[in-house]
C-alpha cells in the first residue's frame, strides 16, 4: 500500500480575539484502499481536519504530504490542481448546481481539470451516472430528483477526475435510511471495487460501525485511531 496522506502535527486556529483551536496537533497518515470514518462530538473539530485533510483549507502549523508532495509550499493555483488531481468531495448539503443538468453537473468537475474531450467528458459522466443507478436521469434538474438521488450524483460529481481520496462531511446527514443505507454500500463499493480511499465525517454510529478503521475527535484532538476487521460482505 502506498501512503497518501501524511498528517504530521497539523493545527489550525482561527485568530480572533480570543484564538479558537479548531484541530489540534493532528498526526495520522492514510492508506491506499481505506474506509475511514471521523467521528466526534458536535463542535469537536471533524469538518475542520476533513477540510484541511482535503487542501480546503491550510494548517496555522504541520505539514501535510499528498501523495508524498509537501503541501505547505504550494500557493492557491497549486494546491487546487492537486485538489483536483487526487481529491473528490461530497457534501451533507449537495452543492449541485440547479441551473445545470445532473449530466452538466458531474461534467464540470472535468471542464475544470480540462484533460478529456467534451464526448469524452459527455460519455464519462453518463457513465458514471449509470453505475450509480441514475441512468434515467441524466437530463433532469438537481431539483426534480430525490435526496438520495442528489447525493448520489454527487458522489459521480466527486468521482468525475478519478480522485484517489474522497472525502466526504456527514455524506448522510440529510438523508433517510434507506437512502443513507444506499449512499453507504456506494461508499464503501468506492473502496472495495473501484480501490479508491474515502474519509468520511459521520455522526451516523451504524455507519461508523461499518468502516474499516475510526478516528475520534475530542476538542480538536485525535483520542483514538483503531483499525477494524470487518466481515466480508
Ligand atoms: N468560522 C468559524 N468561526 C468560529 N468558530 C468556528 C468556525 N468554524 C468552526 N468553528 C468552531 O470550531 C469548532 C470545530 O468546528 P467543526 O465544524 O470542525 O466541528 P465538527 O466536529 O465538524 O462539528 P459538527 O459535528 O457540529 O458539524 C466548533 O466549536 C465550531 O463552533
Amino acid at each position: 500500500m502506498s501512503l497518501l496522506i501524511e498528517a504530521d502535527h497539523l493545527t489550525r486556529v482561527l485568530p480572533a480575539t480570543v484564538p479558537v483551536t479548531l484541530v489540534r496537533d493532528v498526526s495520522l497518515s492514510v492508506d491506499e484502499h481505506e474506509f475511514i470514518a471521523i467521528t466526534g462530538p458536535s463542535g469537536s473539530g471533524k469538518s475542520s481536519l476533513l477540510y484541511l485533510l482535503g487542501l480546503l483549507d491550510r494548517p496555522t502549523s504541520g505539514h501535510l504530504r499528498i501523495a508524498g508532495q509537501d503541501t505547505s509550499s504550494l500557493n492557491d493555483d497549486a494546491l487546487a490542481h492537486l485538489r483536483l488531481e487526487m481529491l473528490g468531495f461530497v457534501f451533507q448539503f449537495h452543492f449541485l448546481l440547479p441551473e445545470f443538468s445532473v449530466l452538466e453537473n458531474v461534467m464540470l468537475p472535468m471542464r475544470k481539470a480540462g484533460r478529456l474531450s467534451s464526448t469524452a467528458m459527455r460519455e464519462r459522466a453518463a457513465s458514471l451516472l449509470e453505475e450509480l443507478g441514475l441512468a434515467g436521469h441524466l437530463d433532469k434538474r438537481p431539483d426534480q430528483l430525490s435526496g438520495g438521488q442528489r447525493q448520489r450524483v454527487a458522489v459521480a460529481r466527486a468521482l468525475a477526475n478519478d480522485p484517489h481520496v474522497v472525502l466526504a462531511d456527514e455524506p448522510t446527514g440529510s438523508l433517510d435510511s434507506k437512502s443513507s443505507e444506499q449512499v453507504f454500500q456506494i461508499l464503501r463499493d468506492l473502496v472495495k471495487k473501484r480501490g479508491k480511499t474515502v474519509i468520511a465525517v459521520t455522526h451516523d454510529m451504524d455507519i461508523a460501525a461499518r468502516v474499516d478503521r475510526r478516528i475520534h475527535l475530542v476538542d480538536g484532538r485525535v483520542v483514538s485511531d483503531e483499525r477494524v476487521a470487518q466481515a466480508a460482505v
